[in-house]
């Protein structure tokens, strides 16, 4: 029998695919001294007592209560760190109102590390105890405070994606709050890279920095030439939003005579490690040219309903092989919780679906086939994000990072009950994603780490 770092027991609820969910009931998962689980072992397995006859009482041995199941940490595919300060308020204008009004002169703020500090530190905490283990941010276009972001996910154990945002458009970004001019955006940004990759070697979940044209309204036809020439030279991830509203579609398109994804990918900005937000507006030429390239989708369903002026179809992309994650978009969306998103994402695709508008007959009102299931918005929230930024995470399952959330069903006071039911298994998974809430989250483990705990 091999020797194993830890060994956890109990019952696992991961997607097999989009639609299907594994189900491994009380079951052996072995770490290794990375933080992957080497081994996972059926009760059936002759090897399972042999694992707990070795394991049983020891330090490194961690038993589920009755009522606890291991569900895949979140992943959290769109957020804007310094937003944090402001969730949850102005939330009643358009994106391009929004932004000057609200957000760039919030932004502007964490030029002050030590106001950057105390937003960046209580927003990681609130994430994990929330159940996110891993978050790929916009910071601002401050390198000290994009780096400090990087510093606290590390030390609080989070995998944290970072990214510095490039803004140098001075008729489109206010003379408060943009980079200096082009060139600094630039080596800024490969300043940022180098010590991002540096944190990284100190750091056993990973710290990665991102490659953050804020969106092409924002920045330089140079500036988003240069980032795609720095994303080719480092292998680096890149985030922006895409095709997102009304306002943002018309605008790329009469700067630029095209789509927002054939302009990015002209630049070097769709590839593997890209993940566009919101992308409401994309037509089928530009789905196709994701699918291609390999650039994954960030669905925001709750800022969607505010910001974006429409639903994304995500079951139709979904299915011509883009993939696809979810994101709480802090502060356009009001809530840090992912589990919240899982149940908008399932909301907004069935109005999708029906259509809205009563007064129109029923076969004119909506779309057909949008809807997805709870299944398949727990694949986004887990699978889904992982497989966006192409890492071992979001599923429990041998070479997979140990990145778990404890799920007590039984916690005091909670709304999550199951009245003495004898329900199956398929249905707790179902009164955990409509039901729990951050009180139902006992433990949240990232690379075999315990980064949260929560007491009785
Ligand atoms: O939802 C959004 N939040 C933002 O901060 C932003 N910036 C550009 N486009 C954006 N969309």
């Amino acid at each position: 029998m091999d020797s194993f770092d830890k060994v956890f027991r109990g019952t696992a609820f991961s997607s097999k695919s989009p639609k299907e969910v594994n189900i491994f009931k009380d079951y052996l998962f072995c770490l290794d001294a990375e933080g992957k689980i080497q081994r996972s072992v059926s009760p059936q397995e002759k090897v399972y007592q042999e694992i707990l006859d070795a394991y049983t009482g020891e330090s490194n041995f961690f038993v589920l209560e009755e009522g606890q199941y291991f569900l895949p940490g979140f992943i959290d595919l769109h957020i804007h760190a310094p937003q944090w300060a402001q969730a949850g308020l102005a939330m009643a204008i358009p994106l391009e109102d929004w932004l000057d009004a609200y957000t760039f002169p919030l932004e502007a703020k964490f030029s002050d590390l030590s106001f950057a500090r105390e937003i960046y530190e209580d927003l990681v905490a609130t994430l994990l105890a929330n159940g996110t283990t891993t978050a790929l941010y916009f910071a601002t276009v401050h390198k000290e405070a994009s780096y400090l972001l990087a510093q606290i996910c590390a030390e609080k154990g989070q995998r944290g994606l970072v990214g510095k945002v490039v803004m140098d458009h001075t008729e489109e970004c206010p003379a408060y709050y943009r980079d200096k001019d082009t060139q600094k955006a630039l080596d800024d940004t490969e300043a940022f890279i180098l010590s991002v990759q540096e944190l990284n070697k100190i750091t056993k979940q990973g710290v990665y920095p991102v490659i953050t044209p804020r969106f092409i309204p924002s920045c330089t036809e140079e500036a988003l030439a240069g980032l795609g020439k720095l994303a080719e030279k480092y292998d680096a991830y890149i985030q922006s939003h895409c095709s997102e509203s009304d306002w943002e579609h018309a605008f790329v398109k009469e700067r630029l005579h095209k789509h927002d994804a054939f302009a990015l990918n002209d630049f070097g900005l769709l590839r593997d490690k890209a993940v566009m937000a919101h992308c409401t507006f994309l037509a089928d030429e530009d789905v196709a040219l994701f699918a291609e390239t390999g650039t994954a989708i960030a669905h925001c369903p709750i800022s969607n309903v505010f910001f974006s002026n429409g639903i994304l179809p995500l079951a139709r992309f979904k299915a011509k092989g883009v993939d696809i994650g979810l994101g709480t978009d802090i502060s356009g969306g009001f809530s840090p919780s992912l589990l919240d998103n899982v149940k908008q994402a399932v909301i907004s695709s069935r109005m999708l679906e029906e259509g809205v508008d009563a007064t129109l007959p029923a076969e004119e009102r909506g779309v057909p086939d949008s809807r997805i299931t709870i299944n398949e918005a727990f694949y986004f929230a887990t699978a889904g994000g992982g497989e966006s930024l192409s890492l071992p995470i979001g599923r429990i399952e041998e070479g997979y990072c140990w990145d778990v959330q404890v799920i007590d069903i039984k916690t005091p006071g909670s709304k999550l009950r199951l009245f003495g039911r004898n329900v199956n298994l398929e249905e707790v998974l179902q009164k955990i994603l409509y039901l729990s809430t951050p009180e139902n989250i006992r433990a949240v483990w990232v690379q075999g780490e315990k980064v949260h705990a929560r007491p009785r």
